[in-house]
């Protein structure tokens, strides 16, 4: 609740506007049955200027609450968007700095919830609060004291109905409570499965799977189809139940007044508004119960949300850090006993690694699958935080490093290359969005992208589309690498980047890292030997540590891993020649 009073602020002219509207609105609702009876009872003692007289208060009052309910709805609904639309994009820009092992901790499936659902249940709740909370009370106790002062002998009646109401209406509210956090539940399950199945279409294509996928979607569907019914059998009820209680009490409140009523004609006056006050409580105390479930359901996301808010970012902003301004690494890069675990998972994936890469050297990895390799990279590149030991970066210790200058010193090329939707220029331009054709053309050239580029007639302005569907997984990687050494990091890591590449291309861009990135500390994970022969250093791991340490040759004499895997690879190399 703090959090939205937090973001609810800078609204504060809006909601005193949306608070001043609909007390009046509810004022002018508790006041039309009183000039109702004036009325009546002028027509009664046939005095027809009274008549006029309490008609004009009457139509004036409900120009007045019409006039008052749409600012009020007005008002909050400003509000409420912009709460939410405000609340919406501190949570993005708060995502936006987390780690992936923050990103992982949540699931990006469930941010993606927070960031929409989430965020449409509060700017309901919002507007609910402003609209309908204020309302109720003043409608309930004013309600309440008005049909006691128009029929004082009747307060017995009045008592039996919100009794009546609280006992079903409750009941129903209290199984629906529990209905809609399931509904919840299922619509999370099926907004994943269709993110899943469409994220990997073509998968469940190539595996026939669009059957398998189909039902899974009609399973999950038709689960929440049977709940909503549910939900909609029982508003049905509400109506009749509501309507039911409302007539008994008339019913009764007509038999008890008949007598008084034949007695003194003039009392009739009376029992049209106490008729709508009784409306009223009965209106109000319904909406109490809805709203007590949207504010349920609306604090469920406030605490939501208010948990990726109270997340600390894992970036760090050099407050001293001058814009525009940031150091340049020398590129020494120092680990000393790292050890790392994935986040929600028991198993150690990296264990006590420590090594000592100088400025401007090559550093190899390799070794089996699953043995850590882009785990180091990872956390090289600070995308995780290990949880112990530390990596070092000029000296500086990783973690302590401002994003800016982390970012502008450090290229990492994915295993997997992830480009956006935009133009070629546009993603290059990702690490570096002040460079000019001409280092856009030397990077593309560097990583053997220019052939292809050049192929298109717009060039760097050809679109990339969505998930880089257009783009072969060559494409992809020579793009991801030039994007990277556009940036002319001090640092570069490089996972498994010239997988997809030919062997003439891999050896060019090899020949580039070496001539053009002299200066640049490179770290390369290599599936082929032959790809970090000629590193400075080669780190083999298996199951996460360091089994042997040291250059090609030092290897194949120490390390019995490294002899294996070499020898294997000749092997395979030698047959293919
Ligand atoms: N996001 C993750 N969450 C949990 N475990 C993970 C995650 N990513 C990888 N792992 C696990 O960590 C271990 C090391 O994985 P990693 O990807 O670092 O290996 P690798 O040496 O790069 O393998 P490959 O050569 O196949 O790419 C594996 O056992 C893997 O299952």
């Amino acid at each position: 609740m703090k959090l939205l009073l937090h973001y609810a602020k800078p609204y504060w002219r809006q909601i005193s506007l949306a608070v001043l509207a609909v007390t009046t609105m509810a004022l002018a609702t508790l006041l039309q049955p009183q000039f109702l009876k004036r009325m009546m009872s002028a027509i009664i003692a046939d005095n027809s200027s009274a008549v006029f007289h309490n008609g004009i208060w009457l139509l004036s009052l409900a120009v007045v609450g019409m006039i008052a309910g749409v600012s009020g709805t007005f008002f909050a609904s400003r509000v409420s968007q912009g709460v939410a639309a405000d609340l919406r994009q501190a949570e993005y820009e708060k995502i936006q700095t987390f780690s992936l092992t923050q990103i992982q901790k949540f699931s990006s499936a469930n941010l993606v919830v927070r960031l929409t659902n989430d965020i449409n249940q509060v700017q309901r709740f919002a507007m609910q609060l402003l609209q309908i909370i204020l309302r109720v009370p003043i409608l309930f106790v004013g309600g309440l004291i008005l049909a006691i002062w128009t029929i004082p002998s009747l307060w017995w009646v009045i008592v039996l109905m919100i009794v009546l109401i609280l006992l079903t209406t409750g009941r129903i509210f209290g199984q629906m409570g529990g209905l809609f956090g399931k509904f919840q539940k299922i619509l999370d399950k099926n907004n994943t499965l269709t993110q899943e199945s469409l994220s990997a279409v073509r998968v469940v294509k190539s595996f026939n799977q669009e059957g398998q996928e189909e039902e899974n979607f009609a399973k999950s569907t038709k689960e929440l189809t049977d709940l909503n019914q549910k939900i909609a059998y029982i508003f049905s009820l509400m109506t009749p139940v509501y309507m039911l209680i409302s007539y008994i009490a008339i019913a009764a409140a007509l038999l008890l007044v008949s007598h008084t009523i034949l007695k003194n004609p003039s009392e009739l006056a009376k029992i049209t508004p106490f008729i709508t006050y009784l409306n009223q409580i009965l209106f109000s105390l319904l909406m109490m119960g809805m709203v007590s479930n949207m504010a349920s359901r609306g604090l469920v996301s406030l605490k939501r949300i208010g948990a990726v808010m109270a997340e600390p970012s894992s970036v760090n902003i050099h407050e001293n850090a001058k814009e525009g301004e940031v150091d340049r690494f020398a590129g020494r890069v120092s680990v000393n006993n790292l050890s790392f675990a994935y986040p929600n998972d028991d198993k150690q994936v990296l264990t006590d690694i420590s090594f000592d890469l100088p400025a401007g050297q090559t550093l190899g990895i390799v070794g089996s699958t699953g043995s850590g390799k882009s785990t180091l990279a990872l956390l090289l590149a600070r995308l995780y935080q290990p949880q112990a030991g530390q990596v070092l970066i000029d000296g500086q210790n990783l973690q302590e490093i401002d994003q800016e200058t982390l970012h502008q010193n450090l290229s990492i090329v994915l295993q997997k290359p992830v480009l956006f939707s935009g133009t070629i220029a546009a993603n290059l331009k990702m690490g570096r969005p002040d460079a000019g054709l001409a280092d856009l053309e030397k990077a593309a050239e560097q990583a053997q992208a220019s052939e292809f580029i050049n192929q298109y007639p717009d060039r760097f302005e050809h679109e990339v589309s969505e998930r880089s569907s257009n783009l072969s997984g060559g494409q992809k990687q020579r793009l991801s690498l030039a994007r990277a050494l556009v940036k002319n990091p001090s640092l570069l890591i490089l996972d498994d980047s010239t997988s997809a590449l030919d062997a003439r291309s891999e050896r060019l861009v090899q020949d580039a890292l070496a001539s053009d990135f002299a200066k640049t500390t490179k770290v390369i994970i290599a599936e082929k030997i032959a790809s970090i022969i000629h590193a400075d250093q080669i780190l083999v791991l298996d199951h996460g540590k360091i089994v042997g340490q040291g250059s090609h040759h030092e290897l194949l004499e120490n390390s019995e891993m490294y002899r294996e895997i070499y020898q294997s690879q000749k092997g395979k190399e030698e047959s293919h020649d």
